[in-house]
């Protein structure tokens, strides 16, 4: 049997497919941006037709590009932007609307009475998550709210609501299966964690009919076979999470105190906390990292909502760069006398702040102040940011062991300045890891783990590799200083909202 092992990987701003050989190397890729819509303030959108014909091209473009064939692929794994939120019709496969995307903030008055209403507690206790506009569950009651006709047709069992991961699953299997696995279900804020299933309660408090809910798998399953006519063949789909769940496993963080941070448009750094639930009391997020044969294995999650993002403010928006890959040049040359804090709430404050209302400032400018200064604030806040959920997950995890390394990946982990000023903040080694796309790794080897193609738990975790190790370098005294600046700038950011 072939055992090379296809990953879609459908993020936020791109759909990707990567082709992996028998020795887990790439063998090919290929990429399509999707189109981000911005219809009102707060409000971001998706075409999920669109996201569908990116996801069918990549795939047929990787196949081309290894100069493979459908046959030659033992299994697919999928992994997604979470939370984002797509309704279809359950006969036809049509979208009843634009996907309302995880970073969407529309929802914020829902949560916000849900919170007065005194539930947070409650919805926290049974998912790990907060009342916050970031999860599904407020986005599929706000469309049964607004969209026409919705909710008489879901009542009607006409209806399926999926995250993506269930949305291409639908399409890939021509309708036949409408599914989801543990990681993608724990983020939609209707999923009991601790008992492993819909919450019923959870649902009636936000109107939401079961029958609009996939089934929910271990991350490692049986998700269906892609039609033939699709890609030529019929290529089985067993393996399935969450993008950041994904990075997780594909930095083989497998062992209790493990943690892994990924930059991409955003920031989220997991620490595994082994098949213990552990419960925030600094604002974090109980997730659940990985579902095996039945059992699940849950991490603190620190979700920063800006990251890369505010790299591509410095060429979009300031046009101080060309391209991300020159920020880290610019920040190196910025005077180091000058203490220039950027904290990049374009779209409120994610953990451990949670402040919705909360929007970016930057302090700390004088007459000599320019663009080096505005790069190197930029990057740093990343780094100040990571240290912040750092430090809430490890007082989360006292008395628990945590490993003094912190894996990275993604695509503003090929930034070394960055990477360099993140060990230097956080006082901890960071490496790096050899393979920049560990979430279609993660996601690729859960599949071809489970086609009986790719070794096992051990032996992956064994064969992870690092690119680089960065050491911290920085003086305790310049350490602490400007971690008082940060500290100082992100108070004077904050609204209470
Ligand atoms: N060398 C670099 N230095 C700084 N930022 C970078 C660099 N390369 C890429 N980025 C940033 O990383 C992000 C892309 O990472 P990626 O993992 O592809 O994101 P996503 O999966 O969220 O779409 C972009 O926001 C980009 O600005
Ligand atoms: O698509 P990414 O890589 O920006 O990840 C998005 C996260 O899954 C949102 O929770």
């Amino acid at each position: 049997m072939s055992s090379y092992v296809l990953a879609i990987d459908q993020g936020t701003t791109s759909s990707r497919a990567i082709v992996f050989d028998g020795e887990m190397k790439m063998v090919a890729s290929a990429q399509r941006e999707i189109t981000q819509s911005y219809p009102q303030p707060r409000w971001v959108e998706h075409d999920p037709q669109e996201i569908w014909q990116t996801v069918v091209d990549v795939v047929r473009e990787s196949l081309e590009n290894a100069k493979l064939e459908a046959n030659d692929i033992a299994a697919i794994g999928i992994t997604n932007q979470r939370e984002t939120t797509v309704v279809w019709d359950r006969d036809t496969g049509a979208p009843l609307h634009p996907a309302i995307v995880w970073q969407d903030r529309r929802t914020a008055e829902i949560c916000e009475s849900l919170r007065a209403d005194g539930y947070e507690k409650l919805f926290s206790a049974k998912t790990g998550l907060l009342l916050d506009p970031y999860f599904s569950g407020t986005k599929l009651r706000w469309l049964l709210e607004n969209v026409d006709g919705l909710r008489d047709k879901a009542e009607a069992g006409s209806v399926c609501f999926g995250t993506i991961d269930s949305w291409l699953i639908y399409k890939l299997t021509g309708g036949k299966r409408h599914l989801t696995d543990a990681t993608n279900a724990c983020r939609t804020l209707l999923y009991n964690i601790t008992e492993n299933c819909w919450d019923d309660e959870l649902l009636a408090i936000l109107g939401i009919p079961p029958s609009l809910l996939p089934d929910v798998r271990d991350c490692a399953d049986e998700f269906g076979e892609t039609t033939p006519d699709l890609f030529g063949a019929a290529i089985p789909i067993l393996g399935v999470a969450g993008d950041q769940q994904a990075a997780t496993i594909g930095n083989a963080c497998f062992a209790p105190g493990m943690m892994k941070s990924t930059y991409g448009t955003g920031c989220f750094a997991l620490l595994n906390t082994g098949v213990e639930r552990v419960n925030s009391s600094h604002r974090m997020l109980t997730t659940i990292a990985y579902r095996l044969d039945g059992v699940t294995t849950y991490a603190l999650e620190g979700s920063i909502f800006i990251a890369g993002a505010a790299v591509q403010w410095l060429r979009d928006g300031l046009g101080i760069i060309s391209k991300a890959s020159e920020a880290g040049e610019l920040a190196d040359a910025a005077d180091e006398e000058q203490q220039v804090y950027i904290v990049p709430a374009f779209t409120g404050l994610g953990a451990p702040y949670w402040d919705a209302e909360a929007r970016g400032a930057i302090f700390g400018l004088t007459r000599n102040s320019g663009p080096a200064e505005i790069a190197r604030a930029v990057l740093e806040a990343v780094a100040y940011q990571t240290m912040d959920l750092l430090f809430a997950m490890k007082r989360d995890w006292g008395g628990h062991d945590v490993e003094t390394v912190l894996r990275v990946d993604g695509g503003m982990a090929a930034s070394d300045w960055t990477m360099q000023r993140l060990a230097d903040i956080i006082s901890s080694s960071v490496d790096r890891a050899a393979i920049l796309e560990t979430t279609a790794l993660g996601a690729a080897w859960l599949a071809g783990h489970k086609a009986k193609v790719w070794p096992d738990q051990k032996e992956f975790a064994e064969r992870w590799n690092c690119d680089r190790r960065f050491e911290p370098s920085m003086s305790e005294s310049n350490r602490q200083a400007k971690i008082a600046g940060w500290r100082d700038a992100v108070s004077r950011t904050l609204t209470g909202g």
